[in-house]
This record gives structure tokens, C-alpha cells and sequence, in this order.
């Protein structure tokens, strides 16, 4: 790949809906938290951390992806621990070009220390707010529900984040085991959310079946999709999924790392695309999936052989389809088409 086309997909504007929050600290802040809160960490040596953070092609399912988290959720239990590492993710991904981004994260993982939900959610909010203010970024957030907490715990985080509509919440999340916990059980939870009004996206199809696809559309009211890697099994639902623009969050090098995909030659971002069906690209994890956005967009041109312009296109389904609020909705997708005109990515 020329480095004139590894500048155009460093510089190009884009926009992140599928990102954890606890996924993506830097292994420096986490030696540096971990010093701070008093907590022992295996090795201190940054590079002999990586392999506890860090999920390479060698891992073997997505039982073994999610161990990666223990560790930053031990450092991510205080205030300023929350408000550090949101900010920091904002500026990280503000250095790859990113202008929105939908940051996500389970508020039930951090409480060890007395937190309550609403803190949670505000402490990370001033680490966003902060840094939008600084570096420009448009952020808003995704409250997570794990698919392993019971029911009655999952209503209180929704009816918590309800409270923050307005004021920076966007959206909730089903997330965590897909294996042994299907979305059926969580109906209730994404029935309330959908009361209050919160847009909702589910993690699909990745570990398990087509099934939970459906599931997710037809009973969780799911308006987009973490993965569904696996919508291929099912021609119906995938012109379902087609015709209804519902929106794919894909994250190949998670998928590869979690065996979604056995190998990125055997992803299905492209045939999906070719199909039209509205996928976008995302990194999950920066930390846990060792990656950014741009070299998502690089090994999937080489691997998948995507365009430049299909790439903006994408970005654009990705901001259309975002839970953002419409006068800031309309302003960036403008400032995204004038961007990608100059740069020559969109059709004349
Ligand atoms: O790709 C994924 N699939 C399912 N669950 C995930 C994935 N990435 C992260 N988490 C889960 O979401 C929690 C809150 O951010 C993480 O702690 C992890 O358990
Ligand atoms: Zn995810």
C-alpha cells in the first residue's frame, strides 16, 4: 500500500460507534493507576504487561477475549480513575482522525469501591465532556447491560441512564457472554430502555447463532448490531437486516481475535457490503484488540481490497445511523461529505 493512500486513511474523518471504554486504557496508565490505588500488578515492565492486556490471533474464543478485562477494571473503580481514562480515550483516538465516536462501558463492573451508577456514568462523562471541549471531538456514550448480570440489576442501570438523555447518554448495550446467556432473558431490560426512548444496539451473533440476530431486532428492539458476524447462516434475515437498514458495528481484528472469523480472508465485511447491507467499521478494543481504527481500514484493504471511497462510504452509513441528536447529527455528516469532497472520496 502507497503511503499517499496510508495518509488518506490516517486523515479522513471518521466515526467510531463500537468502542469500550475498560478495552482500550493505555497500558501505561494502567501501571500508572495501578501505582495510585495501590494494586499489584503481575509484571511492571509495560511490555511484559502486554500479553495480560492484549488478545493476539492466537486466542481461542471469546471466553478467553474477556479475561483481558480483569485487569483495567481492578484500576478503573474511582472517580478520577473513570474521568483519566475516558479522557484519554477521546485524545487517542482524536490523533486517528476520529470526529464522533460512541464510547461504551458497563457501569455494574465498576463499583467495587461504593460508586454508584449515576457517579459512574457523570465521572466518565467529565472525562468526555472535557475533551470534547478541548480537542473538538463530538462523544456521546453507550450504557451497558451484561448479558451475565440478573435482570433486576440491568432495570436499575437502565432506568439510571435514562437520567442522563440529553446530557451525554445516547444509548444502551447488551455485552459479555454470548455462549451461555442468549438475549432472550434480557427482554424486560430493552423493553424498558425502549419505553424511555433510549436507542438500543446488541452484541450478535459473534459467539453464537443467527438466531440472537433476530432475536435482538424482533424483541430487543435492537436499531444496530455488534458484530453479527454471523448473519451469513441465514439468507432471510440478511435481506431482513438489508431492506431495514439496520446497521452493522463490525470489528474485524476483534472477530479474528475472539474466532467470530477463523482468519481475516474469512471475514465477511465485503460480501456483506457488496450486498448493501450497512456495515461499519470499528476497533471494539484498542488495547484488548491492539489496534486502531486506521489499521482496521489498512488490513481490510489490503486483505478485502476496500476503497478509499467505499471507506468514506461507510463512515457516512456509521454517522446516519448514530444515536446522536439531529441538529449535531446533520452539522458533522455535512462537515464529513465536505471533507471527503475535497479529498476527492465521493462520487462527483
Ligand atoms: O466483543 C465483545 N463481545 C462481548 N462482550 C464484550 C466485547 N468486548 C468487550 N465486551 C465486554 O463488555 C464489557 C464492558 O465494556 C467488558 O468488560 C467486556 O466484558
Ligand atoms: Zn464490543
Amino acid at each position: 500500500m502507497g503511503a499517499a493512500i496510508m495518509n488518506i486513511l490516517k486523515l479522513m474523518p471518521k466515526a467510531e460507534l463500537h468502542i469500550h471504554l475498560d478495552g482500550s486504557v493505555r497500558p501505561d496508565t494502567i501501571i500508572s493507576l495501578a501505582k495510585e490505588e495501590g494494586l499489584m500488578l503481575p509484571v511492571i515492565d509495560p511490555n511484559e504487561l502486554r500479553p495480560y492486556l492484549h488478545a493476539s490471533e492466537q486466542c481461542s474464543s471469546l471466553t478467553e477475549y474477556l479475561s483481558k478485562f480483569q485487569l483495567p477494571l481492578q484500576c478503573l473503580q474511582s472517580a478520577e480513575s473513570l474521568r483519566r481514562v475516558a479522557y484519554e480515550l477521546v485524545e487517542d483516538a482524536h490523533r486517528d482522525h476520529v470526529k464522533y465516536m460512541e464510547i461504551r462501558f458497563a457501569p455494574l463492573l465498576h463499583m467495587e469501591k461504593g460508586l454508584t451508577v449515576e457517579e459512574i456514568i457523570s465521572h466518565v462523562l467529565a472525562g468526555t465532556d472535557e475533551a470534547e471541549r478541548k480537542l473538538g471531538t463530538t462523544t456521546r456514550l453507550i450504557i451497558i447491560c451484561l448479558r451475565s448480570h440478573p435482570v433486576n440489576k440491568n432495570l436499575k442501570v437502565v432506568h439510571a441512564a435514562s437520567a442522563f438523555i440529553g446530557k451525554g447518554v445516547v444509548g444502551m448495550d447488551l455485552a459479555g457472554d454470548e455462549v451461555s446467556y442468549p438475549p432472550e432473558i434480557h427482554r424486560k431490560v430493552f423493553e424498558q430502555a425502549h419505553d424511555y426512548g433510549l436507542p438500543i444496539t446488541i452484541h450478535a451473533g459473534e459467539a453464537a447463532d443467527a438466531n440472537n440476530i433476530d432475536e435482538s431486532i424482533r424483541h430487543l428492539h435492537a436499531a444496530r448490531i455488534g458484530h453479527g458476524v454471523r448473519l451469513q447462516d441465514d439468507a432471510a434475515l440478511m435481506q431482513w437486516v438489508k431492506d431495514h437498514h439496520i446497521v452493522l458495528e463490525m470489528c474485524p481484528s476483534s472477530n479474528v481475535q475472539t474466532k467470530a472469523v477463523e482468519s481475516w480472508s474469512d471475514h465477511p465485511i465485503k460480501e456483506y457490503f457488496d450486498q448493501g447491507i450497512r456495515v461499519t467499521v470499528n476497533t471494539d478494543n484498542l488495547t484488548v484488540s491492539g489496534t486502531t481504527l486506521t489499521k482496521e481500514y489498512e488490513r481490510l484493504m489490503e486483505i478485502h481490497d476496500f476503497s478509499t471511497a467505499q471507506f468514506a462510504e461507510m463512515n457516512l452509513y456509521a454517522l446516519q445511523a448514530s444515536f446522536l441528536e439531529n441538529p449535531e447529527k446533520l452539522r458533522l455528516l455535512n462537515y464529513f461529505r465536505e471533507e471527503y469532497e475535497t479529498m476527492g472520496l465521493l462520487p462527483k
